[in-house]
């Protein structure tokens, strides 16, 4: 079977994509990166993908004079790309519907879904003062880390967290996950029915 491609959108350090750099160098991970993409320049994110010699793209919302400008060149740069799932990871944009419609786009967010979504989730957690936290996968919708869930992991909120703490630990546990389902959706393909996604063979 041909390797997945991947789209990877990142807007900050990229230590998620890294993980996917490190599990694609594998043959039998079954995916490659085709090319990563990002909202702003000058990130670690980019220079990550750089030293790997994976193509890079950056389109920033203020070199657009309207937001569905920028929406249809993302389209456009990642379409260039072909790839077979786009990951946003650590991608600080919301995508637009029409890039959902082409795209099966995954997104990692760094709470338990539903609950905490947006930009804050681990800050948001530890100010609800919940015991257990985690992160998710899931597949994009035009809502707010609303979309079917592919993967979670818990994480145990400590006494003594602060919000960096906590979201390193998250990080880490997130990590893992994230190789794992995309290296599983790559080698075994992925079905979406409503709100239920399913992994493997019965898939499609
Ligand atoms: N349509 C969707 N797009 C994206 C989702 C999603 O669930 N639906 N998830 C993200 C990441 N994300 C949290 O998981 C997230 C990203 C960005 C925002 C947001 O409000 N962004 C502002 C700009 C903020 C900035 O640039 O600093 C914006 O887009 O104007 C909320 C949640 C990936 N995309
Ligand atoms: N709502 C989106 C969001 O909060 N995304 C989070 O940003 C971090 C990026 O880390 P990274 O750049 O080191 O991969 C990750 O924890 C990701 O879940």
């Amino acid at each position: 079977m041909p390797e997945a491609r991947l789209v990877v959108l990142v807007s900050g350090s990229g230590t998620n994509l890294q993980a996917l750099i490190d599990a694609c160098a594998d043959p039998a991970y079954g995916a490659r990166i085709a090319a990563v993409g990002a909202d702003r320049e000058d990130i670690e994110g980019l220079a990550r993908a750089e030293r790997a010699g994976i193509p890079t793209f950056v389109r920033q919302v203020s070199d657009f004079e309207t937001r569905e400008g920028w929406d249809s060149a993302v389209t456009t740069v990642v379409e260039r790309f072909e790839p077979d799932i786009v990951v946003s990871a650590g991608f600080m944009k919301l995508l637009s519907q029409d890039f959902l419609d082409r795209f099966l786009t995954l997104n990692t967010h760094p709470a338990l879904c539903p609950s905490f979504p947006g930009m804050h989730g681990p800050r948001d957690a530890l100010e609800h003062g919940v015991k257990v936290t985690g992160a998710t996968l899931f597949v994009v919708d035009a809502g707010v880390d609303t979309g079917p869930i592919v993967a979670q992991v818990p994480v145990a909120v400590e006494e003594d967290d602060d919000v960096a703490s906590l979201h390193e630990r998250i990080k880490t546990a997130e990590r893992a996950m994230l190789v794992d389902a995309v290296g599983r959706i790559a080698r075994e393909g992925v079905s979406v029915d409503g709100r239920k996604v399913r992994i493997g063979t019965s898939a499609g």
